[in-house]
C-alpha cells in the first residue's frame, strides 16, 4: 500500500507504548505509517471516571477517525463501551499481555501481608468491591491519575498499595514496582484487560485488511468476545464492579480426542453502590463451551450472575 497510514493515539506514556507496537508491527509488514496524538476528555479532567462516562478515552480517537484525520485508532479494549460504533470495525486484537491486576505495595508487601487498615488506592468499582470482598479490612480509597500519578502516592506514604493493571505497568517498563501479581482467584480482571483494540473505518478495506493480516490474534479475539458478551449482558458500562476472565484451554471431546475449548470466569457485585463503607459480596459463575460460542458463553455466564442477584447493581457508581 502506497499511502501514509495514520495511527491515533491518546498521548499518555502507556497510549504511546501501544501504539509503538502496532506502528512497529506495520512497518515491518512493509506499510509506511504516521503517529497522531489525539487529546480526549479524560486525558484533560481529573474527575472520577465513573462521573465522567463511559468512552471517555476512547470517542475522541473514534471522532477522528471518522473524520478522516486518522485511519486507525489503538484503545485499550477495556476502556471500549460495549455498544459497536457505526461505521467503524474492530479490525484486528493483537496477542494478549498479562490480563491480571497487578498490587504495589509499601515495602515489598502482598495482600496477604497488608495489615487490616491498610489504605489501598483504586479508582475502579470492580477493583475496590473485589478488594472489600476480601474480607482482609482493608479501607479502599478512590484515586485517579495516570500510572505515574497512582503509583507516587505509594512512594509518598499517602497510601499503603495501589492496584493497577500488570500490562500496563509492563507496557511502560515500571513491572519492577509490582510487589504481587493478583491471581484471579482472588480478583477477576476488568472484562478486555491486557487486550487492545485496532479500529478502522469500515470502508477502509486495505487498511482492514492490512490490521487483520498482521496484528490480529485469534485466541485473544475469542476470550475477548466472551468477556465482553458478560459485561454487555450485565448492561452496566466499563467501570461497573464486574471481572471476566476468558482462557483458550485444552480438553478432550467425546470420542476422547484434544480439542480446544473456551472457559469463562466471572464475578459481579451484590448490590455495591460504591459506597466504601460498604460490606461486599462478590457473585461468581463460570462455563466452558466450544470456541465457536464465545459470545453465547459470555451471555450465559452473565446469565446466571443475573440469576444469582447481580440484577441489583445500580448504585451512582456501578456503571
Ligand atoms: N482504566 C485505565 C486503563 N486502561 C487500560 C489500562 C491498562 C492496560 C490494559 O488493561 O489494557 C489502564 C490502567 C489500569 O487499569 O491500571
Amino acid at each position: 500500500m502506497s499511502r501514509t497510514i495514520r495511527i491515533g493515539t491518546r498521548a499518555s506514556k502507556l497510549a504511546l507504548a501501544q501504539t509503538g507496537t502496532i506502528a512497529a508491527a506495520l512497518e515491518q509488514a512493509g506499510a509506511t505509517v504516521e503517529i497522531v496524538e489525539v487529546s480526549t476528555p479524560g486525558d484533560r479532567s481529573s474527575a472520577p471516571i465513573a462521573q465522567i462516562g463511559v468512552g471517555v478515552f476512547t470517542s475522541a480517537l473514534r471522532e477522528a477517525l471518522a473524520a478522516k484525520t486518522i485511519d486507525v485508532a489503538v484503545h485499550s479494549y477495556k476502556d471500549l463501551p460495549t455498544a459497536p460504533e457505526p461505521g467503524l470495525v474492530i479490525a484486528a486484537v493483537p496477542p494478549r499481555a498479562d490480563p491480571r491486576d497487578a498490587l504495589v505495595a509499601r515495602d515489598g508487601l502482598t495482600l496477604g501481608e497488608l495489615p487490616p487498615g491498610s489504605r489501598i488506592g483504586t479508582g475502579s468499582p470492580r477493583r475496590m468491591a473485589q478488594l472489600r470482598a476480601l474480607g482482609l479490612g482493608f479501607e479502599v480509597v478512590a484515586i485517579r491519575g495516570n500510572i505515574d500519578t497512582r503509583m507516587r502516592k505509594v512512594t509518598d506514604g499517602e497510601f499503603d498499595a495501589v492496584v493497577l493493571a500488570k500490562a500496563g505497568l509492563d507496557r511502560i517498563g515500571r513491572a519492577d514496582a509490582i510487589t504481587e501479581t493478583i491471581d484471579p482467584i482472588q480478583m477477576l480482571p476488568a472484562p478486555a484487560q491486557g487486550a487492545l483494540a485496532v479500529e478502522c473505518r469500515v470502508d477502509d478495506f486495505d487498511v482492514e485488511h492490512l490490521l487483520r493480516s498482521t496484528v490480529d490474534d485469534e485466541t485473544t479475539r475469542l476470550a475477548v468476545t466472551a468477556e465482553r458478551a458478560l459485561l454487555a449482558t450485565l448492561e452496566v458500562g466499563c467501570s461497573a464492579p464486574v471481572g471476566a476472565l476468558a482462557d483458550v484451554v485444552e480438553d478432550l471431546d467425546t470420542a476422547g480426542a484434544v480439542i480446544e475449548r473456551i472457559s469463562l470466569r466471572g464475578t459481579a457485585a451484590a448490590g455495591f453502590d460504591g459506597d466504601p463503607g460498604e460490606s461486599v459480596e462478590m457473585l461468581r459463575a463460570s462455563g466452558v463451551a466450544e470456541k465457536d460460542q464465545a459470545e453465547k458463553l459470555g451471555r450465559e455466564v452473565a446469565a446466571e450472575l443475573l440469576d444469582l442477584g447481580a440484577g441489583v447493581l445500580s448504585g451512582p457508581d456501578a456503571r
